[in-house]
């Protein structure tokens, strides 16, 4: 299949933030693949390497098998950063005819805004939009110049359930129509909802890259929380067979109260993820 964008070995430093760690990866046509990750993991370093917005320390990118720094190769792609300012004087229909008109293959504005559920603002001025409407215009702009790859940084953040929606509708009629895309998130039903592949990201090194059924068993563990009667300290445990564990803890005459079990957040799936060997990197 081809390959749309690849990091060989890409590592990119800020100062002594080490952002994202030797990070060897491929995104190939008519994928929808998730980045998921805690806070600061590097998501949006590697889309901003991807982007052409920053050059890797080290390492290579590529975008469409050439330089993501060339404008002509960064025509096809589009993009939505974690944060979009648009002006606030201008009309929906206006910008998205703004943006369209870059682009020498471009969407009829009313598909685009059709696309994203938007149809009915055409006329309304960006300064009069609720800050969910705001983020989907700014979405929908990514998709104006028929892209071959989009690049979403946390796209729903701040969304209703409705608007989430519409969003995910405007990403998979692209995706149905061979469009590859990679976003950004932080909660795994969002990736699931939209994505075949997941990568799993944390302090810059890609833990996970699998199926979103192989990753969601992955962090499907369970946090075990007892207090150890002889100690009195209370012991809080992250294991994917919690049944397991309680019965051998009763087997080895080990006295305990208070236990609880249930499953462990994404944060704590992370942790247990990041103090492993990463199965794939
Ligand atoms: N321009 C910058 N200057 C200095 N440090 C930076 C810069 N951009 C990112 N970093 C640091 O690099 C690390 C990775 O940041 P990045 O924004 O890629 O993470 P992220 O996974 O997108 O996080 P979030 O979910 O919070 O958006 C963080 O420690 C961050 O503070």
């Amino acid at each position: 299949m081809t390959v749309l964008a690849r990091a060989i070995d890409a590592t990119r430093r800020y100062g002594d933030v080490l952002a994202l760690d030797h990070v060897s990866l491929d995104i190939r046509a008519g994928e929808v693949v998730g980045l998921l990750g805690p806070n600061g993991a590097g998501k949006s370093t590697l889309i901003n390497l991807f982007a052409g917005l920053r050059r890797p320390t080290s390492g290579t990118v590529e975008l469409f098998g050439g330089s993501p720094l060339d404008p002509a190769t960064r025509r096809g792609i589009g993009m939505t950063p974690q944060e979009t300012g648009l002006p606030e004087s201008l009309r929906v229909g206006e910008i998205a005819e703004f943006v369209c008109a870059h682009f020498p293959d471009r969407v009829a504005t009313a598909e685009l805004l059709a696309r994203f559920g938007l149809e009915d603002l055409v006329r309304r001025q960006v300064g009069g939009l609720s800050g969910g409407q705001r983020r989907r215009l700014a979405v929908a702009l990514a998709f104006a110049g028929r892209p071959r790859l989009v690049f979403l940084d946390e796209p729903t953040t701040g969304l209703d359930v409705g608007a989430r929606r519409a969003l995910w509708e405007g990403i998979r009629s692209f995706h149905e129509e061979g469009g590859t895309v990679l976003l950004t998130s932080h909660y795994l039903e969002e990736i699931e909802a939209l994505a075949e592949r997941v990568l799993v990201v944390d302090q810059g090194r890609v833990l996970a890259d699998d199926s979103v059924r192989a990753v969601r068993g992955m962090v499907g563990t369970r946090r075990v929380s007892l207090v150890a009667e002889r100690s009195g300290d209370r012991i809080d445990l992250v294991v994917n067979d919690p049944d397991r564990l309680v019965v051998e803890l009763v087997r080895s005459g080990t006295p305990f109260s208070g236990l609880e079990i249930r499953p462990a957040t994404l944060e704590e799936a992370f942790l247990a993820l990041t103090s492993k060997e990463p199965a794939h990197v």
